[in-house]
């Protein structure tokens, strides 16, 4: 079906200019960056576009040509065609920060057409064209609120909280509910998926839903600089400049990306100091405390430090089962308490390989057709986990266990049938199984040569009083966790 089926001549220009760049212009090209654009209003000989974001501005040099020849084809008053966003747009009074869908300005209002056009517009917009993983407008409106590209799911519900990252947390919170007056700016720090961008996000839902016309950006430091290296070089400084000093909540991620670039710095120092003087909320995210960003210029560093300095650290093994079992709810997944503990204990790294283990054993229960049990994630992670343990050897487990009940490694060797020995023996053997690559026979050789039979009867006999008797079953994962660093 064509984009426009009604007589263009009855349209607004730059519906007629639109009608007549469907057909020139490649169907998904069109559907993403031409639909959500809107006709704003004439001024002079000025057409006014509105579009959602400045990440539309390009279409102005993208297809200025074919916007030029339709102009001259379609005979219309217009010399010249300015793209601009809500806030830039001279018809709009800037009360309205609520990135809600724009008001039809009053004096297109009075054209009777307009609001049949808008509707007409809206139903042509194609289900499937995405933007940042969200369909763009299923109910036939761009999204404005998601150009504060916030991913739904990152809530402050969402968020469990740990020894690790309450204290950032209850600071995230503090900021969404005085924004400006809690902590300003608000930094956070901490490891590779340690969950910095889940909490800003969170910030900035939190702040809409109490304060719905509040303007929020959530941007990367990486976006930020290649935004304004496009609008240096677009002679579009001005509509940058007020495009972030304009919100009321700026969330900024990865700003040690900014480190050696100077011109990004000096950029962002006046960005920072015009919402701070402002009293706006600055949220700064980082991999490390600002005392460490040893190429960010001291100014603003120390303005970095001027609010409140939260870290994250990585989460303790209830947290991680926590997580894991919050993620498979939102799954739909029911995950047993024992799998829980077994990735929780054996994934070291961050959260984010945390999830991915758990994306892989649903998917991989579901492409078998399989419940999730100990013994199928034991099989579908194997690699995974081998790859994160493979540093591990048997002297590290023997000690550790050794260690952990007081005890010398040389009696896990010797042959005392003692139960106080049996059981850190079968747990030790349980472990090199487990933790490394060693063969039965190996494992034997290096327990004072026991018989592989011994250590398969061990390893069982492990596997099933995990189950039933939770102090051992916290003994293995503890160690597991000592072992895994
Ligand atoms: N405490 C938590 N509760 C629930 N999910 C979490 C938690 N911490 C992290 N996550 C999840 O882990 C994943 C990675 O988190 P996030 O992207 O926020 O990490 P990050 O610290 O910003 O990492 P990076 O430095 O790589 O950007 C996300 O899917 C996030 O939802």
């Amino acid at each position: 079906m064509s984009f426009v089926s009604t007589p263009t001549s009855t349209l607004n220009p730059w519906m007629q200019i639109l009608a007549a760049l469907e057909k020139k212009v490649n169907r998904q090209s069109f559907d993403t960056w031409l639909k959500p654009t809107r006709y704003s209003h004439v001024a002079g000989r000025i057409l006014y576009v509105r579009i959602p974001t400045e990440e539309f501005q390009h279409i102005g040099d993208k297809y200025s040509d074919l916007v030029g020849e339709a102009i001259d084809n379609l005979k219309l008053e217009v010399d010249d065609v300015v793209f601009v966003t809500q806030e830039e747009d001279p018809s709009q009074p800037p009360a309205r920060k609520d990135g809600g869908f724009p008001p039809v300005p009053s004096h297109a209002a009075s054209a009777p057409q307009q609001s049949n056009q808008n509707h007409r517009y809206s139903d042509h917009v194609n289900p499937g064209a995405r933007r940042n993983g969200h369909p763009v407008e299923q109910q036939g409106r761009f999204d404005w609120s998601s150009a504060a590209q916030l991913n739904p799911r990152y809530t402050f519900d969402n968020f469990v909280i740990g020894n690790g990252n309450q204290f950032a947390r209850a600071a995230s919170l503090a900021v969404a509910e005085r924004p400006s007056r809690a902590y300003n700016p608000l930094f956070l720090y901490g490891g590779v998926g340690m969950g910095k961008t889940h909490l800003m996000h969170a910030i900035g839902h939190e702040v809409k839903r109490r304060q719905p016309i509040y303007n929020i950006c959530y941007v990367s430091a990486e976006k930020f600089t290649n935004e304004m290296i496009n609008s240096l070089r677009n002679d579009r400084m001005t509509s940058f400049r007020d495009r972030f000093r304009g919100v009321d909540v700026l969330l900024i991620d990865d700003i040690q990306f900014i480190a050696q670039k100077e011109r990004t710095q000096e950029e962002f120092f006046h960005t920072f100091n015009a919402l701070h003087e402002s009293m706006k909320q600055i949220v700064i995210a980082s991999d490390r405390p600002p005392k460490e960003l040893a190429e960010i210029e001291d100014r603003l560093r120390s303005r970095f430090e001027w609010g409140l300095i939260a870290d994250i650290q990585p989460p303790d093994l209830e947290t991680k089962v926590a997580i894991l079992q919050k993620k498979a709810e939102s799954e739909q997944s029911v995950l047993p308490t024992d799998v829980a503990l077994f990735i929780a204990s054996n994934v070291r790294t961050n959260v984010r390989e945390l999830e991915g283990a758990l994306v892989r054993l649903i998917a991989w229960c579901n492409m078998n057709n399989m419940e999730i049990t100990l013994q199928a994630t034991q099989q579908c992670l194997k690699q995974f986990i081998d790859t994160q343990v493979r540093k591990i050897t048997i002297e590290a487990i023997q000690k550790a266990v050794a260690e952990n009940f007081a005890m010398r490694v040389s009696e896990l060797k010797q042959r005392n049938n003692s139960r106080a020995v049996v059981v850190p023996r079968q747990i030790a053997m349980y472990l090199a199984k487990h933790l490394t690559e060693a063969s039965l026979p190996e494992i034997g050789r290096q327990f004072g040569g026991k018989h592989h039979t011994t250590v398969m009867h061990s390893i069982a006999k492990i596997d099933e009083q995990r189950r039933a008797d939770k102090d051992l079953n916290r003994t293995v994962n503890k160690l597991q966790e000592i072992l895994n660093g």
